[in-house]
């Protein structure tokens, strides 16, 4: 018989990700989209490619589906899906949270698998379900790791480019049986998984996102490529594999072969993928669990430098500032103490702060080097 599976995000890693798993086993793919004018193209259209930065796989093709707004009547499709994929954005869980308990009861909730970033975006999912439905019921969401960069091809309506990633990592005690993808592999501890990944993987990709931001690059390889942020990465990684290895335990040749794999891919030029899209939604990635913060945390904890990472926090203000807020109302010590929870005198606020200031000032004459003490 053949699977369904219900595919919250029809952007570019729900579209051009997920689906080529979902295509191999020969599930029935049905996109939920907020988004009207990629509702409208996905279902005029009826199908798209999914192509390879490095030509190392034939284009997938992927047809045969249909996209449904959250406004539709939904409830006979959830009913049928064998598995319910997320990839909105960890920010916006709630939104499918709010959808799933509109259209089902509690024990009708069926099997499902977050595909975002975050250190633990299945747990948020899930409390939101278990606020929603006034339960303690312990869902079964799941979760994986996304290593793929994923970008949409701005001259076409629907079609993608992406890596040729063939490793999906699931979270083992959140799906009953067995996940079916070609590539998956069971993982246990999950939390500690993706904490890795965000603190190595995505706190570099923070640091050349909002470090490149604010130096003007928009290509996110050749923000990765300049000098002074190479420079900054190799300093950080000096302090920050150690500091990860003895969090983790784990050895410190593995730590930091794991972010060298990082740093290489993001310097990649033929991974065509862009600043401004690396550093939305600021806000998230200035939390306290996230990518900027928590390596602060563990850093200062074992007494190394912590100065980069305020540096990368004052750079994601002038991002948050000038992208999110577009130049408007923006009271970055408000916003960093809200964020976190923190006294406005908090170090990292100010520090952060501080730095979010220097670069303000200097603007065209920014040397980012300069503005590091040690
Ligand atoms: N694109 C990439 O290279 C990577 C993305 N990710 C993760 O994948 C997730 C999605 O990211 P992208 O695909 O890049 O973003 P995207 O912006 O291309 O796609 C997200 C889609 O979700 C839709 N959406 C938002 N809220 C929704 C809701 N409540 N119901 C239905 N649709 C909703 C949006 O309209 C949008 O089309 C994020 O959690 C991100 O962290 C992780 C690693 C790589
Ligand atoms: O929503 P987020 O956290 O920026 O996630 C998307 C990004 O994650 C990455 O995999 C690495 O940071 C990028 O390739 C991608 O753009």
């Amino acid at each position: 018989m053949v699977k369904t599976a219900v595919v919250y995000g029809a952007g570019q890693t729900g579209r051009g990700y997920v689906t080529r798993y979902l295509k191999e086993k020969g599930y029935q793919i049905m996109f939920i989209e907020k988004n009207k004018q990629l509702i409208q193209y996905l279902n005029e259209d009826g199908g798209y490619a999914i192509h390879f930065y490095h030509k190392d796989r034939t284009p997938v093709l992927i047809s045969h589906f249909h996209a449904y707004s959250l406004a539709d009547e939904l409830r006979p499709l959830l009913l049928e899906a064998d598995l319910v994929i997320t990839s909105v954005g960890e920010e916006n869980l709630h939104e499918v949270a709010t959808s799933l308990t509109k259209h089902l009861t509690e024990n009708e909730i069926p099997q499902l698998l977050t595909c975002e970033n975050g250190i633990n975006p299945a747990s948020v999912l899930k409390r939101s379900l278990q606020k929603n439905m006034a339960t303690d019921k312990d869902f079964l969401v799941s979760q994986t790791a996304v290593f793929c960069s994923t970008v949409n091809i701005d001259e076409t309506r629907l079609d993608i480019l992406s890596q040729n990633e063939t490793y999906f990592p699931y979270d083992a005690e959140g799906f009953k049986g067995a996940l079916d993808f070609d590539g998956a592999v069971p993982v246990t501890d999950f939390e500690n998984f993706l904490k890795r990944k965000i603190y190595t993987y995505n706190c570099l990709a923070g640091l050349i996102s909002y470090l490149g931001y604010v130096k003007g690059y928009r290509i996110y390889s050749e923000a990765a490529n300049d000098p002074e942020i190479s420079e900054i990465m190799e300093l950080l990684l000096k302090e920050l594999n150690p500091a990860l290895a003895d969090y983790f335990n784990i050895p410190l040749e593995e730590q930091q072969a794991f972010s060298q794999k990082a740093l290489a891919k993001f310097k990649d030029q033929f991974i065509l993928d862009y600043v401004i899209k690396n550093g939305r939604a600021a806000r998230r990635k200035l939390g306290s669990t996230e990518r900027i913060y928590a390596p602060y945390q563990i850093l200062r904890e074992r007494n190394y430098s912590t100065e980069i990472m305020a540096l990368v926090a004052g750079a994601a203000l002038t991002y948050l500032e000038m992208i999110e807020y577009e130049g408007e109302n923006f009271d970055p010590s408000k916003e960093l103490s809200e964020t976190l929870h923190l006294d406005e005198q908090n170090d990292f606020i100010k520090q952060s702060v501080a730095f979010y200031r220097q670069i303000k000032n200097e603007e065209e004459s920014l040397r980012l080097l300069n503005l590091l003490e040690n």
